[in-house]
C-alpha cells in the first residue's frame, strides 16, 4: 500500500500505491494483477505434479502427464515443423490458394456445409456459424442445439424448430448441416427439432455475404468477361463518370467464388492450429498478438503446457491439485460464511423501499435455492470415474499435434452427445484447479474451485476480515450474480421466467440506470482515456456493488457475535479498514495500453481500479471506517445502489 496517500481520495492508490512501485508486468503478459499472480502461483504447483512419477497412479492421470510431456517436448515440435497442419489439410478440402488445381481436385464437390460440418466436430473450429449443445434457458432440465456467434447474447428469443430456421434460408441448408453433425454422435435430427438462435441479426447479415459466392465456372467467367467489355465499349462510347459507374455495378456483381470462401475457412483453421506447431509457424501471430494484447514474447513452454492440460483434462488436474494443495477443513467454514451471507442478502432485502413484498418474496426463495459447489467434485477423487471420462484418449509423447486433435474431437462429441440427455446439475463445468468462481442462471448454483481458496481471499489460519474482504466479497457477488441484470430473469430452478411484479421490475432498471452512468462516466487513461462500457459491465457491476454490502454485513455480524478480532501486528488500522484494504487489493495490478483498450471492448467486468473504486463510493460504511468528509473523491453526493 503507500500510505502517504489519503484514502479518502484515491483507495485504490492507497491500497496498492506500494505494490504498483514494486511490480512491473512481464513481457509475457498483458495484465498483471494479484489474480494473475495467484493464476501463475497455481500453474507452478501443477508443474510440480505433473513432472512427478507415481507408481501405480490412476491410468487418467499419467494420460495427462504423458501429453504434458508430449507439449514440452520442443525438440520434436521444431522438428515436425508444419508438417503436422500440412498433413490434415486435405481433410478440411485443402486451402485453395495453396494448391494449384483446387477446383479440379476440391472445387466440384466442395459444399459450405461439409467443411463446417467437419470443422466443428473434428476440430472444435466453428467459422461463420456457433452451433452447439447447450442447456434449454426454458426448460433447464433439458439440453438444445444453439446457433450464434460468441460474442453477443439474445437469450429472450423464442424457441424456433429447425423447419422455421428461416436466416441463411436458401444459401445453407441447416437440416443437412445439422444431421451432418448429430450423426457423427450418431444422433438423428429432424426438421421439427428444436434450436436456439442467438444471433438472428448476424444471421441475417450473414446470409447477404453467403449468397455473393458462387462456384467459379466457364459460364460465370465468360458472362464476367461480356459485362466488361461492356463496360469498356461503353467507357469508349460514353463520358468517364458513366463509364466509372457502369465498371463500379459490374465489379459489384463481381462474382466471388467457393475458393475465397475455402481460403477464409482455412485461415481460420490455421490460425487455430499453429500454436501446436514449431516456432516459425507460432511466431506469425507474433505481430498480431503485440497489437491486441501488447506482449512481446509467448509465456515459458511449461507455462504453456500446464495450462494447456488444465484446459483439456480438467478433472484429472482437479485430481492433481486437490490432493496437492487444497485442505479439506476449508469446505466447512465456506459453506458457513455462504449460508452467513445468503441469510444477509435475505434479510436485506426488507431494507429495499423499490421493491414489492410479492417480488421480496419470490426473491427469497431464489436466494433459498441456490445450490453451492465447493472445491472440487468427489467424483474426480474416484479412479475408476476418472479413468472412465479418459478413456476413449490415448496420448502419445511424440505427437503433441495429434494429441490436441484428439482432445478437440473428444471434447465436442462430449458436449453434441448430451443432446438427449437432462442436464446434470450435480456436474461441475468449472476444474477444480481453477482461480476463479461462478454463478450458472440456468443452475441457479455457484460455485468456488479449490483454486480460489486461497490467501488473500481465503485461509483458515488469517484473519476473519481479511476472509471477509477476500472470499466473502466473492461469495457476495456470485449470489448477487443471480439477481443481476441477466440473472434476475430466471426464476429459482434456473428456467427462464420472470417473477418480477412491473411495478419492482421497472423500479430495477431505474437503480440499473445509475450503475450504468457511474461506470460509464470512468475513463481509463491506459486505455486511451477510454470510457468504460457501462452496459456490458452491468451485470458485473451489480454483481460487485451487492457482494460488497454483504460481505461487510456478514462481517460485522461475525464480530458482534465473537467479538473484536485482535489487532493485526505492525499495521495501524482497524479491521474493519482492513476488510477493505484486502478486498482492494485484489484488484492491484497493471495493463499493457493494448490490453486495457482490448479489455475495455470486450471484458465484462471492469477494470479492477474502478471495481474498487465504483464499489466504495456506493457504500457509506466505506467512508465511515476512514472518516472521510463529505467532499472527498471517494464520497460521491450521489450514490448508486440495488441490492
Ligand atoms: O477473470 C477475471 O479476470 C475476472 C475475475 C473475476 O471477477 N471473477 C469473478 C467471476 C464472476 O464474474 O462471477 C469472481 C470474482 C473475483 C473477484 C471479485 C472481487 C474481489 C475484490 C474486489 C472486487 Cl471489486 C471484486 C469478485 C468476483
Ligand atoms: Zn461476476
Amino acid at each position: 500500500m503507500d500510505a502517504t496517500i489519503d484514502p479518502c481520495e484515491d483507495f485504490f492508490q492507497f491500497a496498492c500505491g506500494g505494490w504498483l512501485k514494486k511490480h512491473v508486468i512481464p513481457e509475457t503478459s498483458s495484465v498483471y494483477t494479484t489474480f494473475d499472480i495467484l493464476r501463475d502461483e497455481l500453474e507452478i504447483i501443477l508443474k510440480g505434479v505433473l513432472e512427478k512419477t507415481v507408481e501405480g497412479e490412476a491410468t487418467a492421470l499419467t494420460k495427462a502427464k504423458t501429453l504434458y510431456k508430449s507439449c514440452i517436448n520442443e525438440s520434436l515440435i521444431e522438428l515436425r515443423g508444419g508438417f503436422p497442419l500440412l498433413d490434415i489439410l486435405p481433410d478440411v478440402f485443402e486451402w485453395p490458394m495453396a494448391v494449384d488445381d483446387w477446383e479440379i481436385s476440391y472445387g466440384k464437390k466442395w459444399r459450405l456445409e461439409d467443411v463446417l460440418s467437419k470443422l466443428n466436430v473434428r476440430y472444435g473450429t466453428e467459422p461463420f456459424i456457433h452451433f452447439f449443445v447447450g442447456t434449454d434457458d426454458r426448460k433447464s432440465n433439458s439440453h438444445v442445439i444453439h446457433v450464434g456467434l460468441l460474442l453477443f447474447i439474445t437469450v429472450s428469443l423464442p424457441n424456433v424448430s429447425f423447419s422455421f430456421l428461416s436466416v441463411l434460408s436458401e444459401v445453407f441448408d441447416w437440416s443437412y448441416f445439422t444431421a451432418k453433425i448429430m450423426d457423427s454422435v450418431n444422433l438423428t435430427v429432424t426438421d421439427t427439432e428444436k434450436v436456439v438462435n442467438y444471433a438472428p441479426n448476424y444471421f441475417r447479415r450473414l446470409k447477404l455475404v453467403l449468397a455473393r459466392y458462387t462456384k467459379r465456372s466457364v459460364c460465370v467467367c465468360s458472362c464476367l468477361i461480356a459485362c466488361l467489355s461492356v463496360c469498356v465499349c461503353a467507357a469508349q462510347s460514353l463520358q468517364i463518370y458513366c463509364s466509372f459507374v457502369s465498371v463500379r455495378k459490374c465489379l459489384n456483381l463481381f462474382p466471388l467464388f467457393h475458393r475465397d470462401l475455402q481460403n477464409y475457412i482455412a485461415w481460420r483453421f490455421a490460425m487455430s492450429m499453429v500454436m501446436g506447431l514449431s516456432r516459425p509457424y507460432r511466431d506469425t501471430g507474433k505481430a498480431f498478438r503485440k497489437a491486441m494484447f501488447g506482449t512481446s514474447s509467448e509465456s515459458a513452454v511449461w507455462r504453456q503446457c500446464t495450462h494447456y492440460v488444465n484446459n483439456n483434462m480438467k478433472s484429472a488436474m482437479g485430481r492433481l491439485y486437490v490432493e496437492e494443495a487444497f485442505s479439506e477443513k476449508s469446505k466447512e467454514t465456506m459453506l458457513e460464511m455462504i449460508k452467513e451471507i445468503q441469510d444477509v442478502f435475505i434479510s436485506t432485502l426488507d431494507e429495499l423501499p423499490w421493491m414489492d413484498a410479492e417480488t421480496k418474496k419470490a426473491a427469497e426463495e431464489k436466494a433459498l435455492a441456490i445450490l453451492k459447489l465447493i472445491g472440487y467434485p468427489d467424483y474426480i477423487m474416484d479412479d475408476e470415474y476418472l479413468n472412465d471420462e479418459y478413456k476413449d484418449l490415448s496420448f502419445s509423447e511424440e505427437e503433441y499435434f495429434e494429441n490436441n486433435i484428439q482432445n478437440l474431437e473428444h471434447l465436442q462429441k462430449k458436449r453434441l452427445k448430451k443432446l438427449r440427455v437432462r442436464v446434470n446439475k450435480e456436474e461441475w463445468i468449472s476444474g477444480a484447479a481453477v482461480v476463479n468462481a461462478f454463478y450458472s442462471s440456468t443452475k441457479n448454483r455457484i460455485v468456488f474451485p479449490a483454486g480460489i481458496l486461497r490467501p488473500p481471499f481465503f485461509s483458515k489460519g488469517q484473519a476473519k476480515s481479511l476472509n471477509y474482504g477476500g472470499i466473502g466479497m466473492v461469495i457476495g457477488h456470485e449470489i448477487t450474480h443471480g439477481f443481476d441484470d441477466n440473472g434476475r430473469i430466471y426464476n429459482k430452478d434456473g428456467d427462464l421466467q420472470d417473477w418480477w411484479t412491473l411495478d419492482s421490475s421497472r423500479r430495477f432498471l431505474e437503480l440499473s440506470k445509475c450503475i450504468v452512468e457511474q461506470y460509464s462516466n470512468f475513463s481509463w487513461d491506459l486505455a486511451n482515456g477510454y470510457h468504460l462500457n457501462g452496459n456490458n459491465t452491468l451485470g458485473e457491476n451489480i454483481a460487485d456493488n451487492g457482494g460488497i454490502r454483504q460481505a461487510y454485513k456478514a462481517y460485522k455480524n461475525y464480530v458482534k457475535k465473537h467479538g473484536e478480532e485482535p489487532p493485526l501486528p505492525g499495521i495501524d488500522l482497524s479491521h474493519d479498514q482492513i476488510f477493505f484494504l484486502n478486498f482492494a487489493q485484489v484488484w492491484c495490478g497493471k495493463y499493457r495500453p493494448e490490453q486495457a483498450v482490448n479489455s475495455v471492448k470486450v471484458n465484462v467486468h471492469s477494470p479492477g481500479k474502478f471495481r474498487v473504486l465504483g464499489t466504495l463510493q456506493n457504500f457509506p460504511e466505506f467512508a465511515k471506517a476512514f472518516n472521510c468528509n463529505k467532499s472527498s473523491y471517494m464520497v460521491p453526493d450521489h450514490i448508486c445502489r440495488v441490492w
